[in-house]
């Protein structure tokens, strides 16, 4: 029987831990990443991202837990092999030009010499630095270094890339570049592990999310499910009588419902999912409403982000039976 790819999952994790000595700082992580996603993975300072990608990439040892990567262990360097990465600090060989950092990591990553010559040239035109390679490091902007960065984890045509906070250092031009290489390798059939701060970022290029917070997942799943769940729609009709609620209170609660001044009346009905909009206005047409609008109303991440992680972020309460909160 063939496997579905996208039912095979790039990384699991079970009960997932990390100490650095008392304190426990990835507190018994359960992830799962299918294949081809683009993953968010999103918390406050100090939340354990960092920690949690580098277990994920054989770098830190966990403290206990099981976790795979690519069917395997990332210790294994034919797992390894197949991986790329971006860290948020990438200590650059800054005395090297362009060409020779990567020609460097690509002996790293074990390639050989003549994919090498042509893998340089075309990775530096992905990452929008065509014609800069002969250029020293050291001369780069910060964002052509981030650029370089990217180009070094993306240089072995990985299956599945990490970034940790690949756009810090970009500006909107850069940002826009970035994200338009992550849906070409999410095109590609790439899988991306995205941590970011932005998540106006994330929700324009990640398709799957987790929310972490003091080393646990608070939550996690399709973006449109994470987002969808407290779906309101704004109806905008001619009058609101019995028979017009009873169809709203057939779909979820009425939040509100206020008269306008155009002699309208607006309504704010909470849904289960996207998917009851199409017929929540064929229902209220067949009544023969008069229908002015019907606007989703979208939490923003950044709403749910606040509200799973609580307004002060590291800082919120620990769950129960948590040792103490981890600071950054
Ligand atoms: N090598 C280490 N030794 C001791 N403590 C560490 C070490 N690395 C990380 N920590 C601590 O573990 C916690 C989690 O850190 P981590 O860098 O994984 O968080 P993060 O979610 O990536 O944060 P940020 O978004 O600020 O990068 C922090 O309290 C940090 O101080």
């Amino acid at each position: 029987m063939t496997v579905p790819l996208a039912s095979t999952p790039v990384i699991v994790t079970h009960d997932l831990r990390k100490s650095y000595g008392p304190k426990e700082v990835v507190r018994g992580l359960n992830l799962r990443v299918g294949r081809g996603e683009v993953f968010g993975f999103l918390g406050p300072n100090g939340a354990g991202k960092s920690t949690t990608v580098k277990m994920l990439l054989g770098l830190v040892r966990p403290t206990s837990g099981q976790l795979q990567v690519l069917g395997g262990s990332p210790d294994n360097p034919a797992v390894r092999a197949r991986l790329g990465f971006l860290p948020e600090q990438f200590r650059f060989q800054t005395w090297m030009t362009g060409d020779e950092f990567l020609t460097f990591h690509g002996q790293l990553a074990g390639l050989r010499s003549a994919e090498i010559r042509a893998r340089v040239p075309q990775v530096l035109e992905r990452v929008g630095l065509a014609g800069r390679g002969g250029e020293r490091l050291e001369g780069y902007s910060k964002g052509m270094l981030q650029r370089a960065g990217l180009a070094s984890a993306l240089l072995a045509r990985p299956e599945l890339v990490f970034l940790d906070e690949p756009t810090s250092a970009l500006d909107p031009i850069g940002r826009i570049e970035v994200r338009r290489i992550i849906e070409d390798l999410r095109g590609e059939g790439v899988s991306v592990f995205l941590n970011s701060h932005l998540l106006a970022e994330v929700e324009q290029v990640c398709d799957h999310v987790a929310f972490v917070r003091q080393g646990q997942v608070l939550r996690q799943g399709r973006l449109s499910e994470v987002m969808g769940g407290d779906l309101r729609v704004r109806v905008e009709l001619d009058t609101a009588p019995p028979a017009t609620l009873n169809i709203l209170r057939s779909f979820g609660p009425i939040l509100s419902q206020q008269a306008q001044p155009a002699g309208t009346v607006t309504l704010e009905v909470g849904l289960n999912s996207e998917s009851q909009v199409p017929e929540l206005a064929r229902r209220l047409l067949d009544s023969g409403a008069q229908l002015y609008a019907l606007t989703p109303l979208r939490p923003e991440l950044e709403d749910i982000f606040l509200e799973l992680v609580g307004q002060s972020g590291e800082a919120a309460p620990a769950p129960t039976n948590a040792p103490e909160a981890a600071h950054a």
